[in-house]
């Protein structure tokens, strides 16, 4: 059997896209770190496993609304509940193979069902629901820096750190330590923030189950919301919409947090390349 894949990326956040209408591909963790894998396989910070969600036992109950499930996946085989950058490549991926049309679309992730807008310029809207603010406090730690951190739940946990210099997370190829222990029980992706100007901030991260990645969408929301409550603005107290620009290594997104609290996020979605995976290689795999 040959198995179809398409590699892209959402401002340098890459992924290596397997469509499979019919939950036909065993993927197992395995097989996902190998295929992502930038020596051994096609290489990407996670995999979209492309399926209809009345094909997924995850996804099923939502086949209702969403046709398309989003199996999102980590670099290292695990499972998260949402990605942001990888929704936005998602939603391009079904416009390019002509499964859905540029305007408004819902997608089911492990996240609940998120409503995208593909507009005719190319960037793409995601809603990406409301931030909860998880009380624990946190400390992140990176060699001899440590930060207080604040926890920001965007369906996947973030611990957000405002530091004086992004240079000062040094190289994260390790995780940053976060404290106290059994705060992130399920792990964490860490972001570093520094100010650039007026509601504009630049960031660096290290996503769970990946290492320092040159984009997170989710982690930008994060940051977003974080940065927006230590300046003293919620849109549900003062009444107004709150807008931040985020420079991320890989490019620019930017989140808009609405008066009820939904949070969107705007950026570009790219699909760079499409091709073949061996069949005997992935047979041998053994995942
Ligand atoms: N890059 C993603 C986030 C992917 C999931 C994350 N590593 C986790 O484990 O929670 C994004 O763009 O949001």
């Amino acid at each position: 059997m040959s198995i179809a894949f398409l590699k892209g990326h959402g401002t340098q956040n890459d992924f290596v896209i397997v469509p499979d209408p019919d939950n036909a591909i065993e993927l197992g963790p395995d097989a996902v770190a190998v295929l992502c894998d930038r020596r051994a396989g096609l290489g990407g910070d996670g995999l979209l496993h492309v399926v209809r969600s009345a094909a997924h036992p995850e996804a099923k109950h939502m086949a209702g609304e969403a046709e398309w499930f989003m199996d999102y996946r980590n670099g290292d085989g695990s499972v998260a509940e949402m990605c942001g950058n990888g929704v936005r490549v998602f939603a391009h991926y079904l416009q390019r193979a002509g499964h859905v049309e540029a305007g408004d679309l819902a997608v089911a992730t492990r996240g609940g069902i998120k409503r995208v807008h593909i507009a005719k310029d190319g960037d793409i809207t995601v809603s990406m629901g409301k931030a909860a603010f998880p009380e624990e406090q946190a400390t992140v730690t990176v060699g001899e820096h440590s930060w207080p951190a604040r926890n920001v739940n965007m369906g996947n946990p973030h611990a957000v750190a405002f530091v004086d210099d992004l240079d000062q997370a040094g190289h994260l190829f390790t995780a940053p330590l976060t404290a106290p222990a059994g705060v992130y029980p399920d792990g964490v992706n860490v972001e570093f923030v520094v100010d650039r100007g007026e509601r504009h901030v630049a960031m660096r991260v290290h996503e769970r189950g990946v290492g320092e990645t040159r984009s997170c969408g989710t982690g930008a929301c994060a940051v977003a919301v974080a940065t927006a409550r230590r300046d003293g603005l919620d849109p549900a107290v003062t009444g107004a919409p709150v807008t931040y620009t985020i420079d991320l290594p890989g490019g620019r997104l930017v989140i808009t947090e609405r008066v009820d609290g939904e949070i969107e996020m705007t950026g570009p979605a790219v699909i760079v390349a499409e091709g073949e995976i061996s069949s005997e290689w992935f047979e041998n795999l053994g995942a």
